[in-house]
C-alpha cells in the first residue's frame, strides 16, 4: 500500500437509485462489507468503492413474440468493481431477477476473483423474464437483443459474460455470435462456457460442481468427516448442484435429499444420482422421480444429512430454517444462499460454511483458463484444466483457512479479508486521477 495520503470522503449513504427499503441481497453484501472492514487497516480508506458498483446499465429489450405481439423485458449488466482487470460474471434470466440482486452478485464476483487470484473484476447481468414461457426462437432472439444492448460495455478486454442460472453453453453461443456480427470479427473471447466447438474450454460445463466437490473434501477432511458413507442434501439440481451431487455420488457419499423449484426427493439408503439426473432433463424437475420418497418442498431444510448444499438461489437459508439443518457442513454452491443472521446462527451451533465466495469458485477459474486459451488459440486437455481447477481451489481454501485460524474469524470473513485486501491494494495502487 503507498504511503500517499489520499483522503477519501467516506459517505454512508445509499445510492439514489434504490429503493432502501427493497435491498435484497445487496443488504446481505454490504454487510458482509461492515464485517470485514475492521480487518483492512488503513485500506479501509477504500471501502466505500465496495459499496457502489462502478457502472451500472439497465437495458429494455424488446422482442417480437412467436403470436406477432411485442414484449418487453428488463435487462441489466453491473460491472461492480474493475480495478484488478476485466468485468466477469454470469447472465441471469429469472422473472425474480432485480437491479440489487444483480449488483449484489457482480459483488460477490468481485470478492470471488479476487478470492481465487483471477485477474478479473466482478460483473454480472440479469434479464427478468421466465425462460420457461419463451419458445426457443424467442429465447434466441431475447438473448441477441440483450448483448446488443451491453454491447456497448462488455468485450474480450472489458467484461465477459458467462452462463448462471437458466443460461447455458446455447446461450452463450448466440451472445458470441451477436457481439461478434456486432463488431465485424469473431471475438470467441467475449463470453466464457462457449460449447467447446465455439472456443469453450473442457471441464467448463462441471467447473462450479468440481469446485464445490473438491473444497467439500478438503473441508470433511479437516473436520474429521468421511465421505464414504456421508448424507448429503442439495438444494438445486443444475449446472452446480447437479454434478456437484453427481461427483458425492461417485466419492461413495449418499445423496439422500435434493429439492428444486417443483419438487423434493428423499431416499435413506441414497438416491440414484444419474438416474435422477436423467429424469430432471428429460421432465425440468426431479419431481415426480420414481425410487423416492416426495417430500413437501419445505420438509428439505430438516432431513437428517451430513453435508447441506445449496445450489440454486440467494437467502434461502434464513433465521427462519437456520435451525433446523442438520448437517455439520455447509458447502454454498449457490450465491449468497445464506443471509446474515443465519450464518450467525449457524457458526453459534458449530456448523462449519464454506462460503460461496470460495465453494462456487471452480466455474470463474475455467472461465478464465477459456478466455486464457481462445487468446492464445491453444487448447488444453481436460486433466490439465481439472489438475489445475484442483490446484486453484485447494490454495485458495488453505489460504482462507489460515487467516480464519489466525484472526479467529469464519471463513466467510477470512475470504473477505484475502480478496477484498487484494481489490483495495490494487485500488491504492492505481491512485486517483489527477
Ligand atoms: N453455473 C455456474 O457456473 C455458476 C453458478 N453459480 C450459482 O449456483 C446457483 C445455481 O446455478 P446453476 O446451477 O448454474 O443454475 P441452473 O439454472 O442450472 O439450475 C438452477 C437449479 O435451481 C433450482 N431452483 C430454482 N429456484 C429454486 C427454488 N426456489 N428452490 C429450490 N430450487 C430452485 C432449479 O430447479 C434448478 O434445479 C446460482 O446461485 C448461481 O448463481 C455460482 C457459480 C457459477
Ligand atoms: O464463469 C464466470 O465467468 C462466472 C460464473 C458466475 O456467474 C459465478 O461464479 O457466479
Amino acid at each position: 500500500m503507498s504511503d500517499n495520503p489520499i483522503r477519501v470522503a467516506t459517505s454512508h449513504a445509499l445510492p439514489s437509485y434504490l429503493d432502501p427499503h427493497h435491498l435484497g441481497p445487496w443488504e446481505i453484501f454490504l454487510q458482509q462489507v461492515d464485517r470485514v472492514t475492521p480487518y483492512l487497516g488503513n485500506l479501509a480508506r477504500w471501502v466505500e468503492t465496495l459499496k457502489r458498483p462502478k457502472r451500472i446499465l439497465v437495458v429494455d429489450v424488446p422482442i417480437q413474440m412467436d403470436d406477432g405481439t411485442v414484449a418487453h423485458f428488463e435487462g441489466y449488466r453491473v460491472q461492480h468493481n474493475t480495478s484488478r482487470g476485466p468485468g466477469k460474471g454470469g447472465v441471469r434470466y429469472h422473472q425474480d431477477v432485480t437491479l440489487s440482486e444483480v449488483m449484489a452478485l457482480a459483488a460477490w464476483m468481485s470478492i470471488k476473483n479476487a478470492a481465487v487470484n483471477v485477474p478479473f473484476g466482478g460483473a454480472k447481468g440479469g434479464i427478468r423474464v421466465d425462460p420457461r414461457k419463451l419458445s426457443l426462437p424467442e429465447l434466441e432472439r431475447l438473448t441477441r437483443r440483450y448483448t446488443s444492448e451491453i454491447g456497448i460495455i462488455i468485450g474480450p478486454t472489458k467484461d465477459i459474460p458467462a452462463p448462471d442460472v437458466n443460461t447455458n453453453e446455447r446461450v452463450m453461443a448466440w451472445m458470441m455470435d451477436t457481439y461478434s456480427m456486432n463488431v465485424g470479427e469473431t471475438a470467441t473471447g467475449v463470453v466464457t462456457g462457449k460449447p467447446i466447438s465455439l472456443g469453450g474450454s473442457l471441464g467448463r460445463h462441471e467447473a462450479t460442481g468440481r469446485g464445490v466437490y473438491t473444497v467439500g473434501v478438503q473441508a470433511a477432511r479437516r473436520m474429521g468427516l468421511d465421505i464414504a458413507g456421508a448424507r448429503v442434501a442439495v438444494q438445486g439440481f443444475g449446472n452446480v448442484g447437479g454434478i456437484a451431487a453427481k461427483l458425492f455420488a461417485e466419492a461413495g457419499a449418499r445423496v439422500v435429499a435434493v429439492q428444486d423449484h417443483a419438487g423434493c426427493v428423499y431416499a435413506e439408503a441414497g438416491l440414484d444420482v444419474p438416474a435422477l439426473l436423467r429424469h430432471a432433463k428429460a421432465t425440468g424437475s426431479v419431481a415426480g422421480f420414481e425410487g423416492a420418497q416426495a417430500l413437501p418442498r419445505e420438509q428439505f431444510w430438516d432431513t437428517p444429512c451430513d453435508i447441506l448444499i445449496p445450489a440454486a438461489l440467494e437467502q434461502q437459508i434464513t433465521e427462519a430454517n437456520a435451525h433446523r439443518i442438520q448437517a455439520r457442513l455447509i458447502i454454498e454452491g449457490a450465491n449468497g444462499p445464506t443471509t446474515p443472521t443465519a450464518d450467525d446462527i449457524l457458526n453459534e451451533r458449530g456448523v462449519l460454511i464454506v462460503p460461496d465466495v470460495i465453494a462456487n469458485a471452480g466455474g470463474v477459474t475455467v472461465s478464465y483458463f477459456e478466455w486464457v486459451q481462445d487468446f492464445s488459440s491453444f487448447f488444453w486437455t481436460e486433466e490439465e484444466i481439472n489438475q489445475r481447477l484442483v490446484a486453484v481451489m485447494n490454495n485458495a481454501l488453505d489460504a482462507v483457512w489460515h487467516v480464519a485460524d489466525d484472526k479467529g474469524v469464519t471463513l466467510r470473513t477470512a475470504t473477505f479479508i484475502v480478496a477484498c485486501e487484494r481489490i483495495l491494494r490494487a485500488r491504492d495502487l492505481r491512485g486517483l486521477y489527477p
